[in-house]
């Protein structure tokens, strides 16, 4: 088990987060926490920030306020370390970047090669060290993708690429995987094996945080539930958050919140206005 020792640390805490756009909140007074070696769904509706809090987690954007750890431990050393694997949701990727799917996995590996000779980093993809070589291929076998190793990434089906940047996820051997709606757009077929792979994970001691719309899958397999919509609006097991009633209210919240921004945008309209 791959966290076995590491007691009840979080994975990944998150303490007193705000963050924005254009001045306008998009996330309020966040405290979370992950815990190592479970599997945890963030559920909220569109608009949420879902999406804002996994780019604040990778270090992609800067929160107006806040402060992350993990493991207990300033989390940027983490991501240096690679630590922490990335899933980006289908529509943030350019598919029409001319790479093959072998490449895109590999890429995963290049925070790994670092520590490996100059002369070996210089080698082409396919060239390198027999571990990333086999990382990348049992990433692409997992999620079924091996036969289209040489296609590039642009001749994909949807759910196809969905598996390919899962397997890019795996072939990193992060201890977690951040996954934003990893289940979205896909079949049935490719949404069990998905399902499958990362509940093997989970068991091998990973810690997963899924963004996901997908309520029988979540209450199905997942440990622990976080609901959100700008602010926390619950945390706890799958039974207690994902009951019909847990749920209206967290649309309710989106209704009120819908209702209030525009509120408050009209009062600042009015008052330049005056
Ligand atoms: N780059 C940006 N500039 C301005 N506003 C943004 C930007 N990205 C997101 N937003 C806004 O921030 C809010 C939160 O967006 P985010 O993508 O985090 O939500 P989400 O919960 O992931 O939604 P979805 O389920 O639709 O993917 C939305 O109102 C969105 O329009």
């Amino acid at each position: 088990m791959i966290e076995s020792c590491l007691g009840n640390a979080a994975a990944i805490e998150v303490k007193g987060l705000y963050a924005a756009y254009q001045r306008q909140p998009v996330l309020e007074d966040i405290h979370l926490a992950f815990p190592v070696g479970q599997w945890t769904a963030i559920v909220g509706p569109n608009g949420a920030g879902k999406s804002t809090l996994f780019h604040i987690l990778t270090g992609s954007m800067r929160p107006l306020r806040g402060r992350i750890e993990a493991f207990g431990d300033e989390i940027e050393r983490h991501r240096k370390e690679g630590s922490i694997a990335y899933m980006a949701q289908r529509e943030a990727i350019e598919w029409d970047f001319p790479i093959s799917v072998w490449d895109t996995v590999m890429s995963a590996r290049y925070g790994h090669m670092r520590h490996d000779p100059l002369w070996r980093q210089l080698l082409p993809a396919r060239w390198q060290a027999a571990h990333h070589l086999q990382a990348v291929r049992k990433a692409l076998s997992d999620v079924d993708m091996l036969a289209f190793a040489d296609r590039p990434i642009g001749a994909l089906s949807g759910g196809q690429k969905k598996r390919v940047l899962l397997a890019r996820a795996l072939a990193q051997e992060a201890r977690i995987l951040l996954l934003d709606e990893p289940l979205a757009g896909v079949d049935s077929p490719s949404e069990q094996l998905i399902l499958d792979v990362l509940k093997r994970e989970r068991e091998a001691g990973r810690t997963i945080v899924m963004v996901t719309h997908d309520m029988p899958g979540a209450r199905r397999y997942v440990d622990h539930v976080v609901l959100i919509n700008r602010f926390i609006r619950g945390e706890g097991t799958p039974e207690e958050m994902l009951s019909d009633s847990k749920l209206a209210e967290l649309a309710v919240s989106s209704i009120e919140q819908s209702a209030s921004d525009h509120a408050l945008r009209a009062n600042a309209v009015a008052m330049m206005q005056k």
